[in-house]
């Protein structure tokens, strides 16, 4: 089928000086991009006028809760909610029900990823049978069946023996292990960061040493074995130096960090809200800053939202006894444009870059690029008007959020995935 697209009178964003563009897909394919295309044989005439196209973002760290817990979401309904935010490709968490813990099973849930999907759903598998105790997972099976990553994002690995062995083994694959770096025996129960609002809101508090101490460890060992180590959403300053540090020394980490803890911190939590509520939690002002700090000086390598989808029933009505985690693919571009780029605080460049181009070398999946020759994968974007973030305009099925109510500047348009327009 030869499907004809072409999209008028859209910035690129890096035509800011050139004016705005024509693009020309023909079967997926960016054939053309010029100031003005005139072609009566396109199928689809899209007027992009005043709107920007931008790539297609990749977040390397989503929960779709399928199989097993589709009440807060579904293959299905996540890939939606991805394609809305602008994002053209994610990688899904292994912690649904059942755990795929064989080739096989990893398989399955490829497949279903494949058929549901609305952009495309890459897999990570396990490290743990069940992401628990000490069992490995057979790495380089998974490998063959396409898993992308390793992960046991929720509850990270324990044992320094567990994680040293897994990490020899998927050194020899290649593939990231993603760590989820939370020392359990540091926990006692904490729910919200300890500190500030821990102690004003009187709940039990998470320490920073519970995040860095294993991460301490885990550069370590990643050292010794050189395995692509990457930290899922670091959350505080001492992580960010430990972190410098290990690149400095030509350790091979990558970090990322979610759009929360960017733009969030404990001093915002004034109410014992479990919106607020997730792991790791919100930390410092101080600790926010030097995320920020981080990203600007390449120590994070980019920005994954940790879409993590509740029903109202698991969120509850208090921090005690609530499910952590809060939904992000819908929001994040909004926010984080309106919040770091509107505010000149970094430039839209750089934002593309950590959410589509890094992730995507990364995690070694196709880098969206809005090139000819390249297959179309990007959304238009009206960042003049302003929107309320809402649920009632999200299709996530969690509507678990800490920013309903925040007027954003960012109102994705349409999505095109590779060169076939969503609908959404
Ligand atoms: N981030 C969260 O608070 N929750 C995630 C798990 C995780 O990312 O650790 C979830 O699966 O709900
Ligand atoms: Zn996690
Ligand atoms: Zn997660």
């Amino acid at each position: 089928m030869s499907l004809k697209y072409l999209i008028k009178n859209v910035w690129l964003p890096t035509t800011k000086r050139l004016g705005r563009q024509d693009i020309l897909v023909q079967n997926g394919i960016i054939t053309r991009i010029a100031p003005k295309i005139n072609d009566a044989k396109a199928t689809n005439i899209i007027t992009g006028a005043g709107n920007y196209l931008l790539p297609g973002f990749l977040d390397v760290h989503v929960h779709f809760r399928d199989p097993g817990q589709t009440a807060k979401e579904s293959i299905e309904t996540g890939s939606r909610a991805a394609a809305h935010g602008g994002y053209t490709m994610v990688c899904a968490m292994p912690n649904v029900t059942p755990v795929p813990n064989t080739p096989r099973a990893l398989a399955q849930l490829i497949q279903k990823n494949r058929a549901a999907g609305v952009v495309p759903v890459k897999q990570i598998a396990p490290v743990t049978t069940n992401e628990r105790g000490n069992t490995l997972i057979d790495f380089k099976g998974m490998q063959q069946a396409g898993a992308v990553a390793f992960s046991n994002d929720g509850i990270g690995i324990q044992s320094a023996g567990t994680m040293y062995a897994a990490m020899q083994q998927i050194q020899a694959t290649g593939l990231p292990l993603a760590a989820h770096v939370e020392e359990q025996s540091l926990m006692h129960g904490g729910v919200i960061n300890a500190g500030t609002a821990a102690n004003r809101l009187n709940l039990p508090g998470i320490d920073a040493v519970v995040e860095t101490s294993q991460l301490a460890r885990d550069l370590e060992l990643a050292r010794s074995t050189g395995v692509h180590y990457h930290v899922c959403h670091v959350s505080t300053a001492r992580s960010v130096e430990l972190i410098r540090r290990a690149k400095a020394e030509g350790i091979n980490v990558t970090a990322e960090v979610t759009p929360h803890h960017l733009l969030l911190n404990d001093t915002m939590i004034t109410a014992d809200n479990p919106m607020y509520k997730m792991n790791p939690p919100l930390r410092t002002a101080a600790d926010q800053q030097a995320l920020l700090g981080g990203l600007l000086d390449g120590t994070i390598d980019m920005i994954a939202t940790d879409h993590a989808p509740h029903t109202r029933a698991d969120k509850g009505n208090s921090f005690l006894g609530s499910a952590f985690g809060i939904t992000g693919l819908e929001t994040a571009f909004p926010l984080l444009y309106t919040k770091l780029v509107t505010t000149k605080t970094v430039t839209l460049s750089q934002l593309i870059n950590w959410m589509s181009t890094r992730p995507a070398e990364l995690f070694q999946l196709p880098v969206p690029e809005l090139a000819v020759g390249k297959k179309l994968n990007g959304a238009l974007w009206d960042l003049t008007s302003a929107q309320t973030l809402k649920p009632a305009t999200q299709l996530s099925k969690g509507t678990n959020s800490p920013f309903w109510g925040t007027v954003v500047s960012a109102t994705q348009i349409q999505t095109f995935v590779n060169g076939h327009l969503v609908t959404l």
